[in-house]
């Protein structure tokens, strides 16, 4: 069985590392330098980095040369998100040479569009399904952006390689993951899922693993690991078992 892939995240407001409460402006602790912030996670053994550019997804400005920097430093592979809505914000993400970006916004905004960067970009592009409920939302995860379930099946239907799932109730907060969500979106897709928000302990690791077979991919871990819950040679160690 494969094991499940770790994403520690850098998430970038204003220039520094940050993590939010349930992704609301204005609840950021700050972390330091981004850069330092995913040189650690590669030492420590990462594989991935999750890389986000929080200004841009909140419409606030962007992070873009800081972001194109980080990635540039980066051996291993990242995945990058935030604000990458239209033919420019595109290109200038993937000329960043990061292994994939994550559309939010624009999938449920400019179907048409993602419609077209898929069929254009195949497993370069995976689409962010954050969602309240089954509700997604959009726009820095402040607006209403249709049924979960029904957006799930048109992206597979346009070819969309890949999810990054986050149940907004639970990122930032350490209250562990919803795997029930996580369970009932690789119940209706054939594509992996990746697995975002809560994670809080090495157990959730864990019981996110138990989902490999369900088709979850990965897991992306941000506030735990900046809490020191654990170390990410540890988080590493619990999902290779
Ligand atoms: O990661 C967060 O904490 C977060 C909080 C609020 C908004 C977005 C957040 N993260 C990432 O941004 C993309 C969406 O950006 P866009 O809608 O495409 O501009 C989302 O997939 C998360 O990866």
């Amino acid at each position: 069985m494969p094991k499940l892939e770790l994403l520690p995240a850098v998430d970038v407001r204003d220039g520094q590392a940050v993590r939010l409460v349930h992704g609301e402006s204005g609840s950021e602790t700050s972390y330091g330098s981004p850069l330092e912030a995913a040189l650690a996670w590669q030492s420590a053994g990462a594989e991935w980095l999750h890389l986000v550019d929080l200004d841009a997804a909140f419409g606030t400005g962007d992070n873009r040369a800081l972001i194109a920097e980080v990635a540039g430093a980066m051996d291993i592979k990242v995945e990058l998100s935030g604000g990458i809505r239209d033919d420019a914000s595109l290109e200038a993400a993937l000329a960043t040479g990061c292994r994939r970006v994550n559309l939010g916004t624009a999938a449920l905004e400019t179907p048409e569009w993602v419609a077209k960067v898929i069929a254009e970009h195949g497993d370069k592009i995976a689409v962010g399904l954050d969602v309240r409920g089954t509700t997604l939302r959009g726009r820095g995860w402040t607006r209403d952006g249709g049924d979960l379930y029904e957006t799930l099946a048109r992206l597979d239907a346009e070819g969309c390689a890949r999810y990054v799932v986050t149940d907004i109730a639970k990122d930032g907060t350490l209250e562990g993951p919803n795997l029930g969500l996580l369970r009932d979106v690789c119940a209706v897709t054939d594509r992996p899922v990746v697995a975002s928000g809560g994670v809080s302990s090495l157990d959730d690791l864990r019981a996110i693993s138990l989902l490999v077979p369900e088709g979850v991919e990965g897991a992306i871990v941000g506030k735990a690991l900046y809490a020191k819950a654990f170390t990410l040679e540890e988080a590493l160690k619990a999902v290779a078992a």
